[in-house]
């Protein structure tokens, strides 16, 4: 049976008229690397400073580890909620030795969660010398000081380039395999479906799904079609029989839509028959962009 980490029933919170968080019901299993995904504005932040202790709930209960939460059960989590403050000319070492202090961890640590982020060969460099990348590291470190079993990131790619976002994600999934269950807030949907393995669509304060992002990856969404005369393939596919819509796309090549049940060779096959060589054939994978998007549009 599932071991479930996080638990929340009925939880809400409200600003004035806004309804930050509204009626949430979420479990999280031990071990899944969770997204919490949805727009700007939509309660991530929220929901996860009332998890943390840092925002009062206006009404609801949540677990962690399947009890109510006390001071010293924050202790197995880590987490990053905002950029937190370093200070810019002590060290990465130095700045964790004060976190050390402050978190009552041996600094014996210090040297490994370093090198666990890939700052080992920087730890004595001020951190104003790091780049955004290696800042958000440092922050990283700075949550695994006390060897937490959950992490827990709001926005963890915030700002990064597309090199320092690649090296946070491996990051992350570096830090799942050893087992640790981890929690991110984003509204990036290429980070969830990369490093998430369950996620939960909040709009609005609201759930509008949870599920994995295996199952939701399931399938693919039509076929990618290239041919030396666009014009001759456009009017062939369009009397395949099991046709429903294609677009050009960006790079040039037909996007092809076909009914659910379409053997896609059935289809190549026809396309010979008719007198057309395809120089490009490729399945379009599913993205949770497109389901993202129709969730949004289908609750509005
Ligand atoms: N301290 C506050 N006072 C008043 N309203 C707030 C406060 N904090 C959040 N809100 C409002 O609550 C709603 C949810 O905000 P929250 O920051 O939780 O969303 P989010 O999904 O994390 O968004 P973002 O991705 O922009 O951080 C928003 O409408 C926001 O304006």
């Amino acid at each position: 049976m599932a071991e479930y980490i996080l638990d929340i029933s009925g939880l809400n919170k409200r600003y004035g008229n806004i309804q930050a968080v509204d009626n949430l019901e979420l479990k999280v299993e031990k071990g899944t690397v969770f997204g919490l995904l949805g727009p700007n504005g939509s309660g991530k932040s929220t929901t996860l400073g009332i998890l943390l202790g840092v925002v009062q709930k206006d009404s609801g209960d949540f677990k962690w580890f399947g009890e109510e939460p006390t001071a010293s059960q924050r202790r197995r989590l880590g987490a990053i909620l905002e950029s937190p403050t370093f200070y810019p000319y002590l060290s990465g070492i130095q700045n964790l030795q004060i976190v050390c202090k402050i978190k009552e961890v041996p600094e014996s640590r210090i040297l490994e969660v370093l090198e666990q982020v890939g700052l080992a060969n920087r730890a004595t460099s001020p951190f104003k010398t790091y780049s955004l990348g290696m800042k958000q590291r440092l922050a990283i470190a700075s949550a695994l000081l006390s060897d937490p079993e959950i992490l827990i990131l709001d926005e963890p790619t915030n700002g990064l380039d597309p090199q320092g976002i690649a090296e946070i994600r491996e990051l992350i999934l570096d830090i799942a395999g050893q087992g640790k269950t981890i929690i991110l807030a984003s509204h990036l949907l290429d980070e969830v479906q990369k490093v998430c393995t369950h996620f939960a669509v909040l709009k609005q304060g609201e759930k509008i799904f949870h599920g994995t992002v295996a199952e939701s990856l399931m399938g693919n969404e039509g076929v990618e079609v290239l041919a030396d005369d666009t014009e001759s393939l456009r009017k062939v596919i369009g009397t395949f029989p099991s046709f429903i819509d294609m677009k050009l796309n960006n790079v040039g090549r037909l996007e092809v839509q076909l009914s659910k049940e379409t053997a896609i060779h059935e289809f190549h096959e026809y396309l010979i028959e008719k007198g057309i060589v395809l120089t490009h054939l490729a399945y379009i994978n599913k993205s949770l962009e497109k389901q993202f998007l129709q969730l949004l549009s289908a609750k509005s």
